[in-house]
C-alpha cells in the first residue's frame, strides 16, 4: 500500500525523504511477481525454430554479443563526446597520475633520504601514514567547501597548492641536507597535500552529476574508477621505473636523481589540471547550487546541515551504512591476510596471489557488473552488491583450501566492486546538487578513518589471539583468531547490507531473488504503481450468458441499499475510448489475435487509469462486469496465445491492479450459449466462436480461480439469480467495511 511521504524538505532529486520510487501493491497477478514480464514466445512455426546446436545460432549469439560489445564501446564515446565531461576526465587522469606518483615517489625520496634500514622503513611507513591523517582532520567540512565555494575554483586552488607543496618537497633538498628535516618536511607537505586533496575530491565528484545526463552517470563512474584505481597506479609505477631505471644510468646531480624528477612531473601535473579546470571546464562553475551560494547560511550551520540530512534521509543513510559495512569488511580481510595466508599453509606468495585476486575481483565489478545485471534497480544493486562481499568473507572464513579462498577473495572483490560502483553513481545520481558535496566527503573520510581502524584493530587482535584451543574433554578444539574475525566480520557485512537494502529499497513487495533472477536474465520485475484505495475492487467473471450483467446489477443495488457508494463498470467499452474499442473487437472485422489481446489491454489501461483507480481512491465499491481474468482466459486458453504474456501485458495496463474479490459464475458454455442467444441480439465475434473454445475458456477461469483460491468466490451459476446474489452478498459483507491496514 502505497503511502505518500509527509512533506516537507528533501534534497534527494525528485523525491521526498522517505517515499520509495514505487511500492508492491498487494494486489498483484498470481502467475507473475508484480511487473514480471513474461518469456516472449515466438509464434509457433517449427519449421523456422532454432536448434540449439546448429552453426547459424551459434553465430547469432556471437554476433549479439559483438553488438552488446559494440554496445559498451559506443557507450563510452557517447560519454566522452561531451566535452566538458572529456576535459574533466583528462583532468581527473593527470590529477590520479600525480597522487599515485606522489605517493610512490614521495615514500621513496623520504626513505632514500636515511641510511640505515630501520630509519628508512620509518621514514616510508611514516609518510604513508601522514596520507591518511587529513582525513581525520579536515574530511569533515570538506565536503561544505565543495556545496559552499565555486567548485571549478575550489579545483584551481587546491590544484595549485598541490603543485606548489609537491614542488617544495625535491627543492628541500636544495635548501638543507639535514635528513631529519628534509623528511619531516616531506611529511608536513604529504599532510597539506592530502588536506588540499580532501577539498578537491568532493568538489571534483559533485560536479561530475551536472556535467553529463542522469543515465549516463554510471558508464562515468566506470570510466571515473577504472582511471583513478586501474590505469594510473600502473602508469604511475612504470614511469617511476623507468625513470629510476633511465635515471641511474648516466650520474646524474641530486637534484636530478629519479625520484626528485619524480616529483616535479608530478607537481607539473597539478599546475597542468588547475589551468585545464580553471581555463577549459567553465561548466563546472554552474550547477543548480551556484544561484544559492549567495544566500548560504553560515560555514557551521551548513556542516551541521550536511549531518543532519544524512541521519535523516533513507537513501543516503543506508548508502553510508552499506559503504563503511562494506570497507569494514575489507579491512578486516587486508589486516587478517597474512594471518589467512599461513592458516592455508602458504606463505607470501599465497599473501600476494589472494591480494591479486581481490583486486581483479574489483576491477571485474566495476567494469562488468552494469552488463551482469542489467537493469535491476541501483538501489536493491548496491545492497546485495555488500551481501554478496560480506557473504564472500564468511566462506572465506570457513574455507579450508588455497582454491576455494582465492574463489571467494574473487568474490569478495566482485562484490566491493559492485557497491563501490553503484553507491557513487546513486550518491552522484540521486543526491541533490546542494547537498552532493557534503555527502560525498562524508563517505570519503569515513571509508578512510573506517579502513584504518578496522586493519589496525583486526592485525592487532588476530596478532594477540594467535590459535586458542579449548579443552572439552573428549575434544580439544584448535580455534582460530583470523577466521574467528573473518566469520564475525562477514556476518556484521551481511546485516549492514540487509540493513541498507531495507533503508534504500525502491520495490517493496517485489521479490528481491525473483528480481535479481529477473535482472539476470535481462527481465527485471518492475515496481507495482502505486496507487492510494480505500474502496473495494470486485470483479465478476465467466463465460457468455453465464448472468455477470444480472449479478452485477443486483449486487449494486443491494450495495446502494444500504447507502454504499457504488461504481458499476465493465470491459470492455466503460469509457468513451472504449466504447470505440469494444466495437472493433466485437463488431468489426476479424482480427489477428495479438491484435485482439492488445486492444482489450488497451480499453483496460484507460479504463483502470480513468475509471477504478479514481472511484477506488476515493473510497467507492467498484463493481466490474469482467477484468484481466477474461483477457487469461479467452485470448489466452481460448485463443491459445501464452497466457504468461497476455498476464504481463494485463499486469502493465493496469499497473499491478488486483481485484479484492472475483466471484466467477460458473456455468457449462452449452448452457450460457443459449441464455446469452435468448436474449435476441445476436451472437458477436466472440460468441460465435466454437463450443470447444467456450469450454478452454471456462476451465481457464476454474484454474485461476483454483490457483488462488482466498481471492475468488466459485458460484454455480445454474442456480437461480436470486440465491446466487445471496452467496455474493455474503461474501461482499464480510469483506465490508474495508479494514484499517487497507487503508492509506
Ligand atoms: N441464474 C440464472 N438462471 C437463468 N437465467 C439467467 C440467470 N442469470 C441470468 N440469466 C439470464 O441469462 C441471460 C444472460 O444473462 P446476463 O446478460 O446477465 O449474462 P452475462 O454473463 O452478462 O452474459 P454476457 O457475458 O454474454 O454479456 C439473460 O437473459 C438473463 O436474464
Ligand atoms: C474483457 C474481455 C472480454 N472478452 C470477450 C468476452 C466476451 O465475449 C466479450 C465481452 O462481451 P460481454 O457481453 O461484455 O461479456 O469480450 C475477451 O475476449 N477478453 C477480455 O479481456
Amino acid at each position: 500500500m502505497q503511502r505518500r511521504a509527509p512533506g516537507g524538505g528533501s534534497a534527494i532529486a525528485g523525491r521526498t525523504d522517505d517515499e520509495p520510487a514505487g511500492e508492491g501493491t498487494g494486489r498483484d497477478w498470481p502467475h507473475l511477481a508484480p511487473g514480471e514480464p513474461p518469456e516472449i514466445q515466438p509464434e509457433i512455426q517449427p519449421e523456422i525454430r532454432d536448434d540449439p546446436d546448429s552453426e547459424a545460432t551459434t553465430r547469432r549469439i556471437r554476433q549479439a554479443d559483438d553488438q552488446d560489445h559494440l554496445n559498451g564501446i559506443a557507450e563510452l564515446k557517447t560519454i566522452l563526446r561531451i566535452r566538458a565531461f572529456r576535459r574533466l576526465w583528462v583532468v581527473l587522469g593527470l590529477s590520479a597520475l600525480g597522487d599515485w606518483l606522489g605517493l610512490l615517489a614521495t615514500a621513496t625520496f623520504a626513505a632514500d633520504q636515511v641510511d640505515d634500514s630501520l630509519a628508512k622503513g620509518a621514514a616510508f611507513g611514516s609518510v604513508i601514514a601522514v596520507r591518511l591523517l587529513p582525513a581525520l582532520v579536515f574530511g569533515a567540512i570538506a565536503g561544505v567547501f565543495a556545496d559552499r565555494f565555486d567548485r571549478r575554483l575550489t579545483m584551481a586552488v587546491c590544484d595549485l597548492l598541490r603543485f606548489a607543496f609537491f614542488l617544495t618537497i625535491p627543492l628541500s633538498t636544495l635548501v638543507t641536507d639535514n635528513s631529519a628535516l628534509i623528511v619531516g618536511w616531506a611529511a608536513i607537505a604529504t599532510f597539506a597535500i592530502e588536506s588540499v586533496s580532501m577539498m578537491w575530491t568532493p568538489a571534483k565528484e559533485a560536479a561530475v552529476p551536472n556535467l553529463i545526463p542522469r543515465a549516463r552517470l554510471e558508464t562515468a563512474n566506470q570510466i571515473s574508477l577504472a582511471t583513478t584505481y586501474g590505469l594510473t597506479p600502473v602508469a604511475a609505477a612504470l614511469l617511476l621505473a623507468l625513470l629510476t631505471t633511465a635515471l641511474g644510468r648516466v650520474d646524474t646531480p641530486g637534484w636530478a636523481a629519479p625520484t626528485n624528477i619524480a616529483l616535479y612531473f608530478n607537481a607539473l601535473t597539478f599546475l597542468a589540471t588547475a589551468c585545464t579546470v580553471y581555463f577549459g571546464i567553465k561548466e563546472i562553475s554552474g550547477g543548480p547550487s551556484a544561484q544559492h551560494r549567495e544566500r548560504r547560511p553560515g560555514l557551521l550551520k551548513e556542516f551541521v546541515d550536511g549531518w543532519r540530512f544524512i541521519g535523516r534521509t533513507p537513501l543516503v543513510r543506508g548508502l553510508v551504512l552499506g559503504i563503511f559495512g562494506a570497507f569494514a569488511g575489507g579491512g578486516v580481510v587486508i589486516g587478517t591476510a597474512q594471518f589467512y595466508a599461513r592458516e592455508l599453509y602458504g606463505g607470501d606468495s599465497t599473501f600476494f596471489i589472494l591480494f591479486a585476486m581481490l583486486f581483479i575481483g574489483l576491477a571485474s565489478g566495476i567494469v562488468g557488473g552494469p552488463r551482469l545485471i542489467g537493469a535491476l534497480s541501483r538501489r536493491r544493486w548496491f545492497g546485495m552488491s555488500i551481501v554478496l562481499a560480506a557473504g564472500a568473507v564468511v566462506f572465506l572464513g570457513l574455507a579450508w583450501h588455497l582454491v576455494l579462498a582465492v574463489v571467494f577473495t574473487l568474490f569478495v572483490g566482485v562484490g566491493a566492486g559492485m557497491a563501490f560502483l553503484s553507491g557513487t553513481t546513486l550518491l552522484g545520481g540521486e543526491v541533490d546538487d546542494e547537498m552532493r558535496g557534503r555527502a560525498i566527503a562524508v563517505v570519503q573520510t569515513g571509508v578512510r578513518v573506517v579502513l584504518m581502524l578496522t586493519i589496525a584493530l583486526s592485525s592487532t587482535l588476530v596478532g594477540a589471539g594467535g590459535r586458542p584451543t579449548i579443552d572439552l574433554g573428549f575434544v580439544t578444539l584448535h580455534l582460530s583468531t583470523t577466521r574467528i574475525l573473518l566469520l564475525v566480520a562477514g556476518v556484521l557485512g551481511v546485516i549492514a547490507g540487509i540493513a541498507a537494502l531495507r533503508q534504500m529499497d525502491d520495490k517493496p513487495g517485489v521479490p528481491v531473488l525473483a528480481d535479481l533472477w529477473g535482472s539476470l536474465r535481462g527481465r527485471p520485475l518492475s515496481a507495482g504503481e502505486p496507487h492510494a484505495t480505500r474502496g473495494l475492487f470486485v470483479v465478476f467473471e465467466g463465460g457468455e450468458g453465464a448472468g455477470k450483467s444480472t449479478q452485477v446489477r443486483l449486487l449494486a443495488e443491494a450495495l446502494r441499499g444500504s447507502g454504499r457508494d457504488v461504481v458499476v463498470t465493465r470491459e470492455p467499452g466503460a469509457t468513451e475510448a472504449g466504447a470505440q474499442i469494444r466495437r472493433m473487437l466485437l463488431d468489426g472485422d476479424a482480427l489477428a489475435p495479438r491484435a485482439e489481446a492488445l486492444l482489450y489491454a488497451a480499453d483496460r489501461a484507460h479504463h483502470v487509469a480513468t475509471v477504478v483507480r479514481p472511484a477506488l481512491a476515493r473510497g467507492a465499491i467498484v463493481v466490474s462486469d469482467r477484468y484481466v481474468d477474461s483477457s487469461l482466459a479467452y485470448q489466452g486458453a481460448g485463443r491459445t496465445l501464452p497466457v504468461g504474456e497476455v498476464a504481463w501485458l494485463s499486469a502493465w495496463a493496469t499497473g499491478g491492479l488486483k481485484p479484492d474479490l472475483t466471484v466467477l459464475l460458473d456455468l457449462d458454455p452449452s448452457v450460457g450459449l443459449v441464455r446469452a442467444e435468448s436474449r435476441g441480439r445476436g451472437a458477436d465475434r466472440l460468441e460465435s466462436e466454437s463450443l470447444a473454445f467456450h469450454e478452454r475458456v471456462r476451465f481457464a477461469f476454474l484454474d485461476l480461480a483454483a490457483a488462488d483460491s482466498a481471492r475468488y468466490l466459485v458460484v454455480d451459476a445454474e442456480r437461480d439469480p436470486e440465491r446466487v446474489a445471496d452467496v455474493v452478498l455474503d461474501r461482499i459483507r464480510s469483506l465490508l467495511p474495508v479494514p484499517e491496514e487497507n487503508r492509506v
